[in-house]
């Protein structure tokens, strides 16, 4: 697994810049990591090295996430197969020679509704609860120059190596880590933060990690659930929300500007602010397990199964001085 995460392609991306020190201190946490495992992980490698050999003919990135070739119908069998032993996939659609996978999530919307306040050209970018790296793939599309995913999650990781097995010169690179496990340096030009915030039980320490790792002048791209109401309104479920455990605080969109302001972000935008859809976030095919219509109330909409407001996301952007 050590050998799929190209660490000598980060290094040598890497070598000469501001980010060479934190290179050198990942074998730790990484070896920690990979020690501990996840008992899935022999069945997702086997699905990865059943990924017949294709070569990428075609490369889209900019208007969606495609990957194409004249691929044989065996080949196309035994890839569709491969992605179905790695399901369930939350983001997405990716297409993989032929193979539509539609995932849980529309991330191609998340993805319009920021990229027109956003110029990823010749950036570094860190991306803090990349999931399976959709947004990676995106952002070195738009002219990114390096682009780093961190995520705990074994599966995730294993998704993101689909699609590095099928494009392994670019520079897009995906590590098994949560933000707390690295000591990164302020060497980014952009951070994003997205669907983690609500996750943290120290919202405010994540805000000041993600600074961290800005340069001066870099930018934070901010996504997560928010509430109704004025700067000092902040929601801290009793237990679940929208049936998910991990949920603890959720900002009205004001406060969570408030707290970026408190932490010394200059130029806090608020991009976007919306519900979030039964047809952005779904079940489907590659995604069979219950999705957002089964977390609402069925006897009102606006309200999750608990009783609280329905999901609503805000995009925020924001500065480091
Ligand atoms: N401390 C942490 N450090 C790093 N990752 C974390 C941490 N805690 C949770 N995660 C990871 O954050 C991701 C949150 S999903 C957003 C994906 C993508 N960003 C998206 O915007 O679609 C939520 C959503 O569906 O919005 C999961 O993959 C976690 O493993």
């Amino acid at each position: 697994m050590m050998n799929a995460l190209d660490l000598p392609g980060l290094k040598t991306h890497l070598a000469g810049t501001s980010l060479k020190p934190f290179i050198a201190a990942l074998d730790t946490p990484l070896a920690a990591k990979l020690a501990e495992g996840h008992g899935d992980l022999k069945r997702w490698q086997a699905a990865l090295a059943a990924l017949p050999a294709l070569s990428a003919e075609q490369i889209e990135l900019s208007g969606s996430v495609q990957v194409l070739c004249r691929a044989q119908s065996h080949q196309q069998e035994a890839l569709k197969a491969a992605l179905k032993a790695l399901m369930p996939w939350r983001k997405g659609p990716f297409n993989l020679f032929g193979i539509a996978v539609d995932a849980e999530w529309r991330s191609d919307w998340k993805w319009a509704r920021l990229i027109p306040h956003v110029d990823f050209r010749g950036c570094r970018v860190l991306d803090v609860g990349c999931g399976n790296g959709y947004f990676l793939w995106r952002m070195l599309g738009a002219g990114a120059d390096c682009v780093l995913g961190i995520d705990p999650g074994w599966l995730y990781l294993c998704q993101f190596l689909v699609l590095k097995r099928y494009l392994p010169q670019l520079p897009a690179w995906q590590l098994p880590l949560a933000l707390e496990d690295l000591p990164l340096p302020a060497a980014f030009d952009k951070v994003l933060s997205m669907g983690v915030l609500y996750h943290r039980r120290s919202p405010i320490d994540h805000l000041l990690a993600l600074k961290d790792c800005l340069k001066s002048g870099g930018e934070l791209l901010l996504e997560t659930l928010v509430i109704e109401g004025d700067e000092q309104q902040v929601l801290l479920p009793e237990d679940r929300y929208a049936k998910m455990r991990n949920v603890w605080f959720i900002p009205s969109a004001s406060a969570l500007k408030h707290w970026l302001k408190r932490l010394g972000f200059i130029h806090i935008r608020c991009l976007h602010c919306a519900p979030t859809s039964t047809a952005e976030q779904r079940r489907t095919e590659w995604m069979q397990f219950d999705s957002l219509a089964n977390f609402l109330s069925p006897t009102d909409p606006t309200r999750t199964i608990e009783g609280y407001p329905a999901p609503k996301r805000a995009l925020l952007l924001a500065q480091k001085p």
